[in-house]
């Protein structure tokens, strides 16, 4: 059958299988088995799904044993099926081979192969990371399998894709370098010109790359001339701490976009051993490695990455591919090395020590990609047919080993961190100066608008303001300190004030005295001096009264907003209550005000408020002022002194009034509210609600103490419920406990009771039962008692009875009885026959308390079975010398 495949050309390859657009026919055709229980999916020709009976039926599951070993941390593992050949399809009467099961949706689930005849005891199923059906695009394959280590060779890390199956199963076709590497053919491309294109597609990447095969155990630069030692048909691996393993004068070279990258290795293949066997016209003689270096540069990073893509030769039985010569020779090698790989694997696998990567040139090649730094891929190829299912079985045995193979790749890369520092303070530098740029016209606009702000400012000050506002602006006081240079508006500067004062003392001084003979100089500066003083008093006096003009037009104002605001509180309220106009303020807000709403009377709101604006304590209208009277003349004073008295009533008003000044523009700015607040009550009451004004103030207090203290109370309130629960919680189980105690207690006390009941109904029915006749008439010893009632509490009652019977006890009983207990008693040694009692015999308590009226079950007679079983348990001495009473004994009572 396979030889006529042998004969066929590379070119007619094609015709060896079903062609793709009959797919659905032939796919058919490869998983009916006769069995039927595998089934097509018909939606999906893909993938063969097995039925449930199927599984069932599978006997033999290769598990994957998943210990220590995460999906992330271990070299990937898929399997993928071949399409059968034709002459595969025709062998109809055992087609069967394999089924493949994806992974579900989970990404932690494997994927499943089933190998083997459904229903036979020979099928086996392995679980790997994928399974792909003879229908699997080559585009689905590069996506499952190879784009993932690519992505990890493109962030700096070593990464592997190999190929690995029996001969002919299509790791060549896999890898896509079967003859050449066509990017066109979108069907066929495989692995490598995936690889290289998604590659070039990412950009900003440097790649070299070289090309090799190892034919008969030598390395071969399939793009090389031989490097400078010369032969490049048996290179040499070399070890370098830095570099790990590389092969020495193999040729590198740098491509800068796909197409040149496919020349090259187009170039190669046609240096590469392949040549038809039996089992494959187009049949590999040789390990091929393809390696691809990415670096890529960004800004101080430097990230090189490596792949190896290898297109192993396929395991062959040299029995089946009749091999001879080169072939043969070949085919040595080829299993050799595949052995040597095998080894590898299952070294690694079981993690020993020792893992032969020196028995083969193949394994050394791939000894970075295998020793746990490298993200490593592997595609195990099988063949559909049954004829190969022994080879099959072995290349899964392999994969299902490399899934063992622990692997975290490692990423290369290098900082440079000179150049980082140095591209930081650019940046820095940047920053900097965008920042002061942007600070520098913030800045420029804040201080134009402070520029505004101070200017708007100063006009309003200097404006007398308009009364008709709604809150009229303060009068002007200008209250700013003495400031050399600046001419001062106010007359409240005490310090001015003292000033010309002490300017008249000296003045006076100086001119020696005061009167008439004072020179004129002086007394013109005296007399400014003084009227200055005066005039600074009454600017002072006027200062206050215009301010209390305008805090008593606010007042009235507000007075009216006041009434209004209250009118519409009291309107809102009534309606809520459903109270009469003119109820004033509504019982629903009395209600929920409670007790603290204030009421107090007419007079007394009164007082209050006269208090607040009339009263003595706000002397601002009562400070003392001169403008009623004019000041004297300087002439009017007669002496020195008499000036300077009035100057010091001059000055001790200019304070007072400042000090008022002071006092009232504090108070009003601080809190204008104050204001509406008294206007409120003063309102309540001159609405003759005599006995009740409400204090807004305190109405305020006490709703906010009272919104704390139900905040305080919900806090309280949670910490209890969890205390509440806690407790509940640990309540209920110590109820769980007590009641399994108790139950407890209960099952013992129930053991006891049964106990002795079991007890009193043995004495009743022994004292009960007429002895038999001719039972033989042994003396009874303690010990046999014992022996009969191994409860010594029991026994010692029924001794204790027995023995403190009295005649007229005894003649009470019937007449059988009367003669056991006779018997007994004489066997006891109570009625003076010496019957020789066992010293060790009833050692037991004096406690029993055993009425024998207490009796139980009468038809219960299991423990009576129990004790005669416990009985035989005894030591075989006792055994032996009790063993005839057991007829008798107790049972003749
Ligand atoms: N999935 C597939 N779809 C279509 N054709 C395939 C597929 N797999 C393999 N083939 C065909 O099967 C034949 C053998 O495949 P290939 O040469 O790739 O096998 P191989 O495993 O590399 O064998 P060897 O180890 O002998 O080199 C080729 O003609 C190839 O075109």
């Amino acid at each position: 059958m396979w030889s006529t495949s042998s004969a066929a050309t590379p070119s007619t390859t094609s015709s060896h299988l079903t062609s793709t657009s009959s797919n659905a026919r032939a796919w058919s055709s490869f998983t009916r088995t006769p069995s039927s229980s595998l089934r097509l999916s018909p939606t999906n020709t893909n993938t063969t799904t097995m039925s449930t009976a199927s599984r069932s039926t599978r006997n033999e599951r290769s598990t994957f044993d998943r210990t220590g070993v995460t999906n992330e941390s271990r070299v990937r593992v898929s399997v993928r099926v071949r399409p059968p050949f034709k002459d595969e399809v025709s062998e109809e009467k055992n087609f069967y081979m394999t089924t493949v099961i994806p992974p579900k949706a989970n990404q932690d689930d494997l994927a499943s192969i089933t190998l083997g005849k459904p229903g036979s005891s020979k099928q086996r199923e392995f679980l790997f990371d994928h399974t792909f059906g003879p229908t699997t695009s080559q585009a689905s394959i590069f996506n499952s399998v190879a784009a993932p280590v690519i992505e990890d060779v493109l962030k700096g890390g070593n990464g592997t894709v190999f190929a690995y199956g029996q001969t002919g199963t299509g790791k060549t076709y896999t890898m896509g370098i079967l003859q050449t590497v066509e990017r066109e053919d979108e069907e066929k491309k495989g692995v490598v010109p995936r690889a290289l294109e998604m590659i070039f597609n990412t950009g900003g990447v440097d790649v070299t790359m070289s090309f090799m095969q190892v034919y008969c155990e030598s390395i071969q630069d399939l793009l090389g001339v031989g490097g400078a030692e010369g032969d490049s048909n048996n290179l040499q691996i070399r070890e370098d701490p830095r570099k790990g393993f590389y092969v020495k004068n193999l040729c590198e070279y740098k491509v800068t976009a796909y197409m040149e990258a496919q020349s090259l290795i187009n170039m190669g293949l046609e240096n590469r051993a392949m040549a038809p066997t039996l089992m494959n016209i187009t049949s590999s003689r040789s390990h091929t490695v393809l390696t691809v270096k990415v670096t890529s540069e960004n800004s101080s990073h430097r990230k090189t990455g490596k792949l190896l893509l290898v297109d192993l030769a396929g395991s062959e039985r040299i029995r089946r591919t009749t091999s001879s010569g080169v072939r043969l020779s070949e085919a040595r090698s080829i299993n050799a090395s595949l052995s040597a790989l095998g080894n590898v694997i299952a070294a690694l696998a079981v993690g020993s020590k020792h893992v032969p990567f020196r028995d083969s040139k193949l394994t050394r090649i791939l000894q970075d990609s295998l020793s746990g730094k490298a993200s490593t891929a592997l595609v195990a190829t099988v063949g559909p047919a049954p004829v190969n299912e022994a080879e099959s079985l072995s290349t899964l045995m392999f994969a299902s080993r490399c899934m063992h193979v622990k692997s975290t790749p490692v990423f290369n890369e290098e900082i440079d961190y000179a150049d980082m520092c140095a591209k930081l303070q650019v940046q820095l530098a940047t920053a900097d100066q965008v920042c002061l740029k942007k600070l520098s016209i913030e800045s420029e606009k804040y201080e134009s608008i402070i520029h505004k702000l101070a200017t708007e400012l100063r006009t309003m000050r200097s404006e007398d303001r308009d009364e008709g506002d709604d809150i009229a602006p303060l009068p002007h006081f200008d209250k700013t300190p003495k400031t050399s240079g600046r001419k001062r508006r106010s007359s409240f500067d005490m310090s001015a004030a003292v000033d010309t004062k002490n300017v008249i003392k000296s003045l006076v001084q100086t001119s020696g005295g005061f009167g008439p003979n004072s020179h004129d100089a002086v007394l013109t500066a005296l007399n400014l001096s003084y009227k200055m003083l005066c005039q600074c008093a009454d600017e002072s006096s006027s200062a206050v009264a215009k301010f209390h003009k305008w805090r008593l037009v606010q007042l009235e104002k507000h007075k009216e907003t006041a009434k209004d605001d209250l009118k519409r509180e009291g309107e809102r309220e009534r309606e809520k209550d459903g109270m009469e106009a003119n109820d004033g303020i509504g019982e629903g807000l009395k209600k929920s005000l409670g007790p603290h709403l204030q009421p107090i009377t007419k007079t007394e709101s009164r007082e209050r408020i006269a208090a607040r604006f009339d009263g003595p304590q706000d002397s601002i209208d009562s400070s003392p002022h001169l403008l009623t009277s004019p000041h004297p003349e300087l002439s009017d004073f007669a002496t020195v002194s008499e000036l300077m008295d009035y100057c010091d009533v001059l000055l001790k008003c200019i304070r007072i009034n400042g000090e008022k000044l002071e006092l009232g523009l504090w108070k009003t700015s601080e809190n204008f509210y104050s204001i509406k607040e008294d206007l409120a009550e003063s309102n309540i009451e001159r609405r003759g609600r005599e006995e009740e004004v409400v204090n807004w103030s305190f109405v305020l207090k006490y709703l906010l103490s009272t919104n704390s203290k139900l905040r305080r109370q919900l806090n309280g309130r949670e910490n209890l419920t969890q205390v509440l629960d806690s407790g509940r919680s640990k309540l209920d189980a110590n109820a769980f406990n007590m009641r399994t105690k108790m139950s407890v207690m209960e099952d013992m006390q129930y053991d006891a009771a049964s106990k002795i009941q079991a007890g009193f109904r043995k004495i009743r029915s022994l004292s009960d039962t007429p002895l038999p006749a001719g039972s033989p008439q042994t003396p009874m010893s303690p010990g046999s008692i014992k022996k009969i009632l191994p409860d010594e509490r029991v026994a010692k009652a029924l001794i204790d009875r027995v023995s403190g019977m009295t005649e007229e006890d005894i003649s009470a009983l019937p007449l059988q009885a009367q003669a056991n207990v006779r018997k007994l008693r004489v066997e006891l040694g109570v009625d003076n026959r010496k019957i020789p009692i066992e010293t060790e015999a009833p050692s037991f308590a004096v406690t029993p308390v055993v009425k024998s009226d207490q009796g139980g079950d009468e038809d219960d007679d299991d423990d009576e079975d129990e004790s005669s079983e416990e009985g035989e348990d005894e030591d075989e001495d006792e055994e032996e010398t009790d063993s005839d009473d057991e007829g008798g004994g107790f049972s003749q009572i």
